[in-house]
């Protein structure tokens, strides 16, 4: 059975790639999304969200009529979910939006449909899904109780392109498609064959949940590894930069780069799913999440501990002295500040430090709300020229490029190793 009309749950940083990825491969499809300005702004031909290269395929896909966005789900032969799916208190994980989508959409579904939930989501929960829908719609069967000949079809299909260069690697990166049967994992596969070059490689829903947490998880490890080696070699007065690209050079060493903790909407929340689950097992992979939690106020330390050399050495009152924070995103040249470690320990400063707190941050012009009333956005020049203190918190390129000349400050706080 081919796929005529394909719907996408979910138009943000996941879905919209998708559905354009469909529309460019000439499929018509149905976006869908509760909310009105990204359905708005998505029918103008536009974007509401920042990423490269997806503004001309969605202006393209609106314009030839293959993309189009609703508030409420239509009938369609495969419907995506990429809904939220963040953590609530106690780092549990929050399945409400991807239980509301698949409501939703329960009404217009009929025999023959396929569901992929895309969402990352902790393990069991594309079975739980099914037990949402089955509920809405008895008239239906599942592949709980009909196996391989249900009525609909379900596979949980994770995706993992990095931010910033999701239009190629939503294309060419290999796809893990977890079908609850094989023949739900036979439809998945048809379906993401329209666009993917990469390959797909088929296992049960369960393993397939599993794996998107377990890819986030080693990442975030590692990345501890790194973060806390940074804490030793300051205790033990050794350059971790240095130390870190000599070790390296073993063969079988690849460690990564420390920083000042872990942002952004996946690596910091996804490995919480894991330790949900299973809190007395997974013990590398909460502490992993702790070390780089604990990342921003060790860096605030080092910034206290500069200010007082500073005000020792110069005679100044801390309420004249002023210090930069270079970068707020969550990771180098990108414009995102969702759950970013910089924008913590920049938030940090400014409430306690007497004087003026700076953000010198390229790819925004606005400041959040959170940071607006106690620090000034400001620019490269006048940072490097008047500030007396720099904390170095993104290495995004205009950063790197600044020639060592042009630094005059002695007390620099440096979480990335650009000034090293
Ligand atoms: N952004 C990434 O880099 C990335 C990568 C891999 C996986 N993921 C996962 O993909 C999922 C989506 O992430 P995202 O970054 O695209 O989120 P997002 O916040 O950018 O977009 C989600 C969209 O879903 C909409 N929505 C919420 N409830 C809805 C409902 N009931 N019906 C229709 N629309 C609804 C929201 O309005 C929003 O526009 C999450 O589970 C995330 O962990 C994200
Ligand atoms: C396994 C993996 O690769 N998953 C990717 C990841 O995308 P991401 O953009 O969130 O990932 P990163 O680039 O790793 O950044 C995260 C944070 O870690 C900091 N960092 C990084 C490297 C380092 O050496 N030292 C650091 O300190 C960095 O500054 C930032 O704060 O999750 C997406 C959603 O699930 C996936 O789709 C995507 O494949």
């Amino acid at each position: 059975m081919s796929f005529n009309i394909i719907s996408v749950i979910g138009l943000g940083y996941i879905g919209l790639p998708t559905a354009a990825a469909f529309a460019s491969r000439q499929k018509k499809v149905v976006g869908v999304d509760i909310n009105q300005h990204a359905v708005d702004t998505i029918n103008r031909g536009a974007i509401h969200i920042v990423e490269p290269d997806l503004d001309l395929l969605v202006r393209q896909a609106v314009d030839a009529g293959l993309l189009r966005a609703v508030t409420k789900p239509e009938p369609a032969d495969a419907f995506l979910i990429a809904v939220p799916t963040p953590f609530k208190g106690d780092h549990l994980p929050d399945m409400k939006f991807v239980e509301s989508a698949a409501r939703s959409l329960a009404p217009v579904l009929k025999k023959g449909d396929l569901i992929i939930l895309e969402s990352t989501s902790p393990v069991g929960a594309t079975e739980q899904m099914a037990v949402w829908l089955a509920e809405a719609r008895p008239d239906l069967s599942f592949p709980q109780q009909a196996g391989e000949q249900s009525d609909i079809n379900i596979a949980y299909c994770p995706e993992r392109v990095l931010p910033g260069q999701v239009m190629v690697e939503l294309i060419k990166n290999d796809r893990v498609i977890g079908g609850m049967t094989s023949v739900c994992s036979q439809r998945a596969s048809d379906l993401y064959n329209i666009f993917l070059e990469g390959e797909c490689v088929t296992t049960h829903s369960r393993t397939a949940e599993m794996c998107k947490l377990t890819e986030n998880s080693f990442r975030d490890v590692n990345i501890a590894f790194a973060n806390e080696l940074s804490l030793i070699c300051d205790a033990q007065g050794i350059n971790v930069w240095e130390l870190i690209s000599l070790a390296n050079r073993h063969p079988r060493v690849n460690i990564l780069q420390p920083g000042p903790g872990v942002g952004g909407h996946c690596i910091a929340v996804d490995p919480w799913f894991i330790v949900a689950q299973n809190p007395a097992l997974a013990r590398i992979i909460r502490t992993a999440r702790e070390v780089n939690d604990s990342k921003p106020h060790w860096v605030v330390d080092r910034v206290k501990a500069a200010l007082a050399d500073c005000l020792t050495t110069t005679g100044k009152r801390a309420a004249d002295v002023k210090i930069a924070c270079f970068g707020l995103a969550f990771k180098p040249n990108i414009d995102d500040l969702r759950e970013s470690p910089a924008v913590e320990v920049t938030h940090l400063i400014a409430d306690w430090h007497a004087g003026k707190t700076w953000a010198v941050e390229p790819n925004v012009h606005q400041l959040p709300a959170s940071l607006a009333d106690k620090v000034t956005l400001e620019s490269l020049d006048r940072a490097l020229a008047e500030a007396d203190l720099l904390v170095m918190l993104v290495d995004h390129q205009p950063f790197k490029a600044i020639p060592g000349s042009q630094i005059r400050q002695s007390w620099i706080v440096d979480t990335k190793g650009v000034w090293r």
